[in-house]
């Protein structure tokens, strides 16, 4: 099972590098987002989660887990922890997304970023996702709210961004005009 010393931290080259395309669904490729997908299950998991020393995770990109494949999972739950999204998405892609912006007004964190780095990460408030399922089927996606943001953080990871490459140096704390604060 993938724990955190499996998730590589912020100055490990593939946070900052673009990751290739997935060519083949091939069995390995299936089982290694199956098991990204795992670890965010079990991290949620009080037991496990402390048992193992997991932080409770929502998102995870392949690059996270050193391996160079534009794929990522994302298991959000309600809650009374029935799972709300529930996602393996393999070369995601955005295709549209609104003007309008969003962002968590507490700010966001990383499982690859140890330090907390405050700030405020505006987001596009609503995208529309398209990317192939563990089949290998397309599939796309309509996200607002936390999905939207979960989403754009693990996209973002892909193209070798992170978090607080978007925070303003001079006001990280300005929310920008128009910007709405995700309750
Ligand atoms: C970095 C960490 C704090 C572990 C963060 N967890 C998180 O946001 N948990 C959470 C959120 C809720 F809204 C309700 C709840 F119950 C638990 C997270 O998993 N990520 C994913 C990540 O690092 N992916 O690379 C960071 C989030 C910041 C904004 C979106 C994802
Ligand atoms: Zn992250």
């Amino acid at each position: 099972m993938l724990t955190m010393k499996d998730v590589v931290r912020d100055g490990h080259p593939i946070l900052r590098a673009k990751v290739d395309e997935v060519t083949t669904i091939d069995e390995q490729t299936q089982k290694e987002l199956r098991e990204m997908r795992q670890f965010l299950i079990n991290s949620q998991d009080e037991e496990i989660a402390e048992k193992y020393d997991l932080r409770a995770g929502v998102g995870l990109a392949a690059p996270q887990i050193n391996l160079n494949k534009r794929m990522l999972a994302v298991y959000l739950t309600d809650e009374d922890d029935e799972p709300v999204y529930d996602l393996m998405l393999i070369n995601p892609k955005i295709i549209s997304h609104s003007v309008q912006e969003s962002f968590l007004p507490s700010g966001e964190g990383c499982l690859s970023v140890d330090d907390d780095i405050e700030g405020i990460v505006h987001r596009k408030k609503r995208i529309k996702v398209r990317a192939l399922d563990i089949d290998g089927n397309e599939v796309v996606i309509k996200a607002s709210g936390m999905l939207s943001i979960v989403l754009q953080h693990e996209l973002d990871h892909l193209d070798g961004i992170l978090f607080y490459d978007h925070i303003n140096k001079d006001t990280p704390l300005l929310p920008k005009e128009g910007a709405v604060p995700l309750e």
